[in-house]
């Protein structure tokens, strides 16, 4: 039985083409453009021109590129699928855009009938040997002579109703200059020419800094936005040139980064996706490339291994842009951390290069004020993190106070991050908090001391009065703290405290009367620690009852009441500044005024008498 050829029914694959391949039929030009562009690099030489007409619904697309013979004419042309931009193994040649041979088809999207005129530059060079072919889109086509001087091919299509807009003169200038600006060759529409100096990130100037400010306005122009950096791109082996413009706002990295791409320097589209790694979503870029490949319907860029590779590449060109900055600009690079630092610290994760940035360029939030990990490891070999921010804020006072560092681990990738750590060198040590390690528990001191000390404790409230802060004793450790400032965030060891009370309260109640007075009223406390030698010398610097150091008291008994205001104030200075508290301003002229008053007394004693 003799071999059947199949059938197409054209209109059936003009309605797959334009309802499933094609986001929309403003394609058409592209392709017109495209094949006008590839036959001109058939041609070679320099240079070629396409020129594109409209008028009354009518396009007209010019070019000066090889041509087709009649032969040509009926296997090219006619036969679908059929490509003259293939090797002999059936492979895309790299120096076309098209391969699939359908792209043609894509004037059926506007057109009822496709006029090609067209003379081969291999034919013979007299007026002869120009061809006609018509195509309609019901699947029929007409061959005859044409008349054409030149080698080219004039393509012409007439609006089909309710298409006109679309071959509108406004409308072709609008898509040749969308698709086609970038383009190689001279493009012309109505008369105004459309290219110019081709890439902007290619083109000559003066200085690296005009330079610079032309990328910023195009990248303004394009994207809105003016750059906080400019980086250029290359990847070689993909043919691969562009720019990368660095966001100036912090983005979401859940916001899909999007990109414009060309393809041989026709737009492949302004919206391409999976172009550069996740973790690069603070960048835009434009990048023309000569060996990526489309998808068939030319709107994305086709996943194998060279996009694989491309990528690879355009992320290591960021990575050394940022590697750069640290080096050069190290303001700079803090600058962009604070805009972007979730994507350094993703990128951190799985990079020892950005875990390096991390470590020494990212402020985090220590007990001891914003630092840098590496600083912060540097002050508290010792030092601790929280996993959470919560946990930060309970304890850092209290570690701080304690001498014990502690970095706030508690943001998105910071756990991971510091337990990352000692990839970059093995001696890195930074333990996670264990609660446990700081449980300061507060002793209540035996009846008889806290009423001996009931007149010292009534001296140090007076002294610390204005400040509205409360005073009170206890014994805790570490006993070298001799004074711990609770504010009333510090919850749990407020909890602990006033647990003390209680107890103090039930044993002692009768003997210490009055001592849960202030209970309930929510003021910051200057806990002085009896364990600790030096405040355990303050409280028993001895002081009279109420109304000591007033008129008619002793010479000696007044200084001493003015020793203990002052090492009070001291120490609720000190407490302070070991908890990071805020000073106020109040809190600063107490600090002022004790060191001042200290220092006469250790320069100059009152004379015991
Ligand atoms: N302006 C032109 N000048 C010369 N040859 C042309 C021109 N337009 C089309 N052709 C020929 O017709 C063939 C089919 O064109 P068509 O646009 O359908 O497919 P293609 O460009 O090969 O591939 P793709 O579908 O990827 O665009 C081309 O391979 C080319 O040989």
């Amino acid at each position: 039985m003799a071999e059947q050829a199949f059938q197409v029914d054209l209109r059936g694959v003009v309605d797959l083409l334009s309802r499933h391949l094609y986001a929309s039929p403003r394609v058409y030009l592209r392709e017109l453009l495209q094949n006008a562009v590839d036959a001109i690099t058939a041609r070679g030489g320099d240079g070629g021109r396409v020129e594109i007409e409209t008028s009354g619904g009518t396009l007209r697309v010019h070019d000066d590129g090889i041509g087709l013979t009649t032969d040509e004419v009926h296997t090219l042309l006619a036969t679908i699928g059929r490509s003259s931009k293939r090797d002999e193994l059936g492979f895309a040649r790299h120096d076309f855009l098209g391969q699939f041979g359908i792209g043609l088809l894509s004037a059926f999207l506007v057109a009822d009938e496709i006029e090609v005129v067209t003379k081969s530059a291999r034919g013979p060079s007299n007026g002869q040997g120009a061809v006609r072919w018509t195509g309609r889109s019901e699947g029929s086509y007409r061959v005859e002579p044409g008349e054409r001087d030149e080698p080219g091919t004039t393509v012409t299509l007439r609006a089909r109703p309710g298409s006109a807009e679309l071959l509108s003169p406004p409308v072709v200038a609008e898509l040749a200059r969308v698709y086609g600006s970038l383009l190689p060759v001279e493009l012309v529409v109505d008369g105004v020419p459309i290219t110019g100096d081709g890439p902007p990130w290619q083109v000559r100037h003066r200085d690296p800094a005009s330079r610079r400010r032309a990328l910023e306005r195009y990248c303004e122009d394009l994207y809105g936005f003016v750059p906080f950096d400019v980086v250029d791109l290359e990847v070689p082996e993909a043919g691969l040139t562009g720019v990368a413009f660095i966001l100036p706002d912090p983005v979401s990295p859940a916001a899909r980064a999007s990109h414009r791409v060309y393809l041989k320097r026709m737009l492949l589209a302004e919206g391409v996706e999976g172009l550069l790694p996740e973790w690069a979503f603070f960048v835009r870029c434009v990048v023309d490339a000569g060996e990526l490949r489309p998808t068939a319907s030319r709107e994305a860029l086709y996943e194998d291994e060279l996009l694989d590779s491309a990528r690879q590449g355009l992320g290591g060109a960021l990575r050394q842009w940022l590697v750069k900055l640290a080096e050069t600009d190290p303001a700079r690079l803090r600058a962009f951390l604070r805009l972007h630092q979730l994507g350094v610290k993703a990128m951190a994760l799985h990079d020892d290069e950005m875990l390096r940035i991390v470590d020494r360029w990212l402020d985090y939030e220590t007990s001891a004020g914003p630092m840098t990990l590496r600083e912060f490891r540097r002050r508290h070999p010792d030092g601790r993190y929280t996993a959470s921010v919560e946990e930060f804020r309970r304890l850092s006072a209290v570690a701080g106070a304690q001498g014990v560092g502690l970095v706030n681990g508690g943001y998105v990738h910071d756990t991971e991050i510091i337990e990352r750590l000692p990839d970059l060198d093995p001696d890195i040590r930074l333990s996670r908090l264990e609660a446990a390690e700081l449980t300061t528990t507060f002793g209540v001191l035996d009846p008889a001391t806290e009423l001996a000390l009931r007149p010292f404790i009534a001296a140090a409230q007076r002294a610390v009065e204005r400040l509205g802060c409360e005073i009170v004793v206890r014994e805790f450790d570490p006993a070298s703290l001799p004074a711990l400032f609770l504010t009333s965030r510090d919850a749990q060891f407020r909890e602990e405290l006033k647990r003390a009370r209680e107890e103090a309260n039930e044993l002692w109640a009768d003997v210490l009367g009055a001592v849960g007075a202030s209970a309930g009223v929510e003021r910051p406390q200057l806990v002085l620690n009896y364990r600790n030698p030096l405040a355990r010398r303050v409280t028993s610097l001895g002081v009279g009852g109420p109304g000591v150091g007033g008129p008619g008291a002793g010479a000696e008994t007044t200084a001493r009441t003015e020793l203990v205001e002052l090492a009070v104030q001291a120490l609720y200075g000190q407490a302070l500044l070991l908890g990071h508290h805020p000073l106020r301003p109040a809190d600063t002229a107490v600090l002022n005024r004790s060191f001042i008053g200290l220092l006469e007394w250790a320069v100059h004693p009152p004379e015991a008498p």
